[in-house]
């Protein structure tokens, strides 16, 4: 795995953040040490994946990356010896190439479509399983209730969405607190405060998070009957939505 040092320098101005060749090659790297409990939630959502995927119907991971919810979706299914249908997508094409490649791992029955799209443009349907693992908050604020909305169209009966995002806190006090412990885990996890600085002018308007109570009047408001908060970690919280109340 490739060690993610692109702000480790001095870059006068710190361009956009985007998610080209050079950010996928440290990609790994990044996100496991940037994202609080990735494995974990790489291993749960796939579990919860397997656990609601009904047979004939498809899953549909929206930005998608390398693969690694792929991976783990396809363990989680082997465990139950299921077969299934999984569309990947993502608007970074070296992303995609990689995510491509780590395909071949797959086991017998996972049948992948990969698609660099985006994912406010791509059609979906017949939907057991939708996820969204950090990636509606590089979506602009403006086109996420209509993105949310379509995929509740595109559930089956007893679908669900699974979203995980960066959030923000309504009182500003709790909310610096908890900016203070992400960059704090960021140093415990080996990046310098330039690093860290450097990594947040990039971010700016290109990453943008919302409270845990904008997300949650969203998802009701487009109509998922149920949502649980199954995992939070101080400015990190992720959901599963159920389209129906049963
Ligand atoms: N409009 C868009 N259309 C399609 N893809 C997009 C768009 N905007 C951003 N992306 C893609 O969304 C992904 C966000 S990363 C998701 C991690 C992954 N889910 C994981 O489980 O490892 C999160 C992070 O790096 O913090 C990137 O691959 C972008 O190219
Ligand atoms: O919010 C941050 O500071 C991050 O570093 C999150 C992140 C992780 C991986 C790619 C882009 C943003």
């Amino acid at each position: 795995m490739t060690k993610d040092a692109l702000f480790s320098r001095p870059q006068k101005p710190v361009p956009p953040f985007e998610f080209n060749a050079s950010v996928v090659q440290v990609f790994d790297d990044m996100i496991s040490r940037s994202v609080p409990c990735y494995r974990e939630l790489i291993c749960r959502q796939a579990q919860l994946a397997a656990h609601y995927y009904r047979s004939g119907t498809r899953i549909y991971d929206l930005g998608c990356s390398t693969g690694n919810l792929e991976l783990a979706i396809g363990a989680s299914m082997k465990e139950g010896d299921q077969s299934f249908t999984l569309i990947g997508v993502d608007n970074s094409e070296p992303m995609i190439r990689v995510c491509r490649e780590h395909m071949e791992k797959l086991p017998q029955g996972a049948h992948i479509d990969l698609s660099c799209s985006d994912i406010r443009e791509v059609e979906m349907s017949n939907a057991s399983v939708v996820i969204l693992n950090l990636t509606l908050q590089f979506i602009p604020p403006d086109d996420r209730r209509k993105l949310l909305s379509r995929i509740h169209r595109a559930l089956v009966p007893g679908g669900i969405l699974l979203l995980t995002e960066k959030t923000v806190h309504a009182h500003l006090g709790l909310s610096q607190m908890q900016q203070n412990f992400y960059y704090r885990l960021k140093a415990e996890n080996g990046y310098s405060e330039m690093e860290i600085s450097q990594k947040r002018e990039a971010l700016e308007n290109v990453l943008i998070p919302e409270t845990v109570e904008s997300h949650l009047e969203r998802l009701t408001r487009v109509g998922f009957k149920a949502v649980d908060i199954w995992l939070k970690w101080f400015n990190f919280a992720s959901f599963i939505a159920l389209k129906d109340a049963l």
